[in-house]
């Protein structure tokens, strides 16, 4: 099953409901939350409040992307606020099975995460624990970037161990993706499609519709 995550790192937070509204009555059943402390990447997005905000007035599922130093501190805390899925980087901290377990713990789902530069076999010894891995396909910190097409290698990589060991994990991929390469991401073994700056953009159902046109 293949699901679309619009980042609203990209919406127009003057009105943020709205946005919202766009994506959700063109049918896309994920809605993606980008979470930066300026520390762990060069940029400071927003946090629990928005996520708060959020919650009571969508049925979507909410996918957190912590882009944080030492997510263990915060897990806990976007799980009560309505996270439905917890994504959290393997960089940002010392403690990985830490981490999964307190997520775990609080009934949500558990996602990691991927730089550029960290290889597919970062995750391998997680893959059992986890329900989704994401794969960064930009660096991290800003929507709007091109995509790295070395980083769908890993996608397929990382699906191949997936799918060797009878799992059923997600993995999706995030930054730099349009309705021109998001076949490319299909075709690498990504389920679950990240966009940002194509669909918060002009006609936001239009865009929203296309994209899933396309991941039939
Ligand atoms: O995690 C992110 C940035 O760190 C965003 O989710 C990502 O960049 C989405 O934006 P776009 O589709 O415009 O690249
Ligand atoms: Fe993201």
């Amino acid at each position: 099953m293949n699901y679309l995550s619009p980042s609203i790192l990209s919406a127009d937070f003057w009105k943020l409901g709205e946005d919202i509204k766009a994506v959700e009555g063109a049918g896309v059943p994920w809605l993606h939350v980008d979470v930066m402390d300026g520390l762990f990447v060069p940029s400071i997005s927003y946090g629990m409040p928005v996520l708060k905000a959020v919650r009571p007035h969508t049925d979507m599922f909410l996918d957190v992307h912590l882009m944080i130093e030492k997510p263990e501190r915060y897990v806990e805390e976007f799980a009560a606020f309505g996270a439905d899925l917890v994504n959290f980087h393997l960089e940002a901290t010392e403690d990985v099975k830490g981490c999964i377990d307190k997520i775990r713990a609080t009934g949500k789902k558990v996602g990691i995460t991927i730089k550029p530069a960290t290889p597919a076999e970062a995750v391998d010894p997680y893959l059992e624990l986890v329900d989704m891995v994401l794969v960064m396909t930009v660096e991290p910190g800003f929507g709007g970037q091109k995509l790295i097409p070395e980083c769908l290698d890993k996608v397929a990589v990382i699906r191949k161990m997936i799918t060797d060991r009878g799992l059923t994990t997600d993995l999706e991929v995030d930054g730099g993706i349009h309705l021109d390469n998001v076949a490319l991401a299909l075709d690498a073994g990504a389920n679950v499609i990240v966009a940002g700056s194509a669909v918060f953009k002009d006609d936001i159902a239009a865009n929203a519709k296309a994209f899933l046109a396309k991941m039939q």
